[in-house]
């Protein structure tokens, strides 16, 4: 490794091998520095060619999953914190050698680049960054036993309180594995399409892999789709013919579903520009909604309503293994806003519902605030209400919580590569109302 790290190769002029989409990732993790989601920063990349900006994507992604365990390695080394930008380059270098297995060479030559890019401080560092990242190549022992990312307080504490020690742990090193590529079919699944059937209807394959090669995406066979996410509507099991309100639609995945069953959906949603998304989704699979932008609690329909699906907005806290940045930029303020929204929306929902019809209220979130007691809180307000058990096929009776909801969890089907965290619960409006 001692000549592949030679300082000079540097001053050669050519940029290593993946510098593009290195410089791209680092661009992707200043953004989130300064507070911006990995979707909002994506637009900083526009430039790079496709297969560039996907893998700037994977390398922040990767980054982002593995900050403490490369902080852990990384500061021992150091006499002092590196300024950020030089500090994103080691971390990023240490996580492509200790978690990617890339080779020290290219890794450490790209790094000692990088840092001389950055102009005269950067010229200053780059020996440093050179000898740190040569010690870092060999931690490969300490990094095998580092233990994984730690959720942030404002949301490891309510995990442990309700699942225990051991299940916050399981949660991590599954926010730490990543997440694969689920798929929902619309109908029947193209026959050459490759990966695994899970039992609960959905198709899963390896993370990374390009969606617009796969077979049935220009005839929209099918839509990517968290498996977890998928149970919501799963468990409202929507007939054909039935009217059915999807309040908070965009982008659409359920709306899809609800669709594909043959149900006469409305599909709300607050957000013009995320509504755009639903139309462009429904389009490609050949579906149709009626689709209303406004806010849910304003509108109401013309005809009574068999069923609501209301997957409300959430901490989107179970979905950290896609959206790793989120316990960096977010605190768990605005919690509080959160759950009056969700509980107001709730009451909404009831009051339009037919009786006898079926609300199923789902969030993406871990934090029993938004699930387990937040229908604890609309069971005690509403007393015309009966839990229905979730009838799916593929639910494990254990994800099934005592209140009759489904908690789907990150560390379930660990042998499988997870899912994402899901509250989901149906509830029956008895015919003498709420
Ligand atoms: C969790 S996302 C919904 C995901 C969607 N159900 C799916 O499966 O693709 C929550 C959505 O609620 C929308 N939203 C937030 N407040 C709303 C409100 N008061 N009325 C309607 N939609 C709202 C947001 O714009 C966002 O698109």
């Amino acid at each position: 490794m001692g000549q592949a790290l030679n300082k000079s190769q540097g001053r050669s002029g050519r940029k290593p091998a993946g510098d593009t989409a290195r410089m791209g990732a680092l661009r992707l993790l200043a953004a989130v520095d300064e507070g911006a989601t990995l979707d909002e920063a994506a637009a900083l990349n526009e430039r790079l060619a496709p297969p560039d900006r996907a893998r700037a994507r994977r390398l922040a992604l990767e980054v982002l999953r593995c900050t403490q365990p490369a902080d852990a390695v990384l500061m021992p080394l150091m006499a002092r914190r590196p300024r950020p930008d030089i500090l994103r380059i080691l971390r990023l270098a240490t996580v492509e050698m200790l978690a990617l297995g890339e080779a020290p060479h290219g890794a450490v030559n790209a790094a000692v680049a990088l840092t001389r890019g950055l102009g005269g401080k950067g010229q200053a560092a780059s020996g440093m960054v050179n000898a740190v990242l040569r010690k870092v190549s060999s931690a490969q022992n300490i990094w095998a036993d580092l233990p994984a990312q730690r959720m942030p307080d404002w949301l490891r504490k309510p995990v442990a309180a309700q699942w225990g020690e051991d299940i916050a742990l399981a949660i991590e090193t599954a926010h730490e594995a990543g997440a694969p590529l689920d798929l929902t079919p619309k109908g029947a699944m193209p026959e050459d399409m490759p990966g695994e059937a899970l039992p609960t209807g959905s198709y899963r394959l390896a993370s990374g892999t390009q969606v617009s090669v796969l077979p049935g995406y220009e005839a929209g066979d099918w839509w990517v789709q968290d498996a977890a996410a998928a149970m919501a509507v799963r468990v409202l099991d929507p007939q054909p013919g039935e009217a059915i309100a999807d309040l908070c639609a965009a982008p659409g995945g359920k709306t899809l579903q609800l669709a594909a069953a043959g149900a006469e959906v409305t599909a709300v949603d607050i957000s013009q520009a995320r509504l755009a998304r639903v139309a462009e989704n429904l389009a490609r699979c050949g579906l149709s909604a009626t689709l209303v932008a406004g806010d849910a609690l304003d509108w109401r329909s013309d005809a009574p309503l068999d069923a609501v699906l209301l997957d409300a907005p959430c901490s989107a806290t179970g979905t950290i293994r896609r959206h790793p940045e989120l316990p960096r930029i977010r605190d768990g303020a605005g919690l509080a806003e959160l759950t009056e929204l969700q509980s107001r929306l709730i009451d909404h929902a009831l009051d339009i519902l037919k009786p006898g019809g079926r609300l199923v209220y789902a969030t993406c979130s871990l934090l029993p605030a938004e699930g387990e007691d937040q229908m604890a809180a609309a069971l005690a307000r509403h007393p015309g209400l009966t839990v229905e058990p979730p009838q799916a096929p593929g639910i494990d009776p254990a994800w099934i919580t005592p209140q009759g909801a489904l908690r789907l969890r990150p560390d379930l089907w660990p042998e499988r590569g997870g899912m994402d965290g899901f509250f989901i619960l149906c509830l029956r409006k008895t015919t003498e109302g709420t």
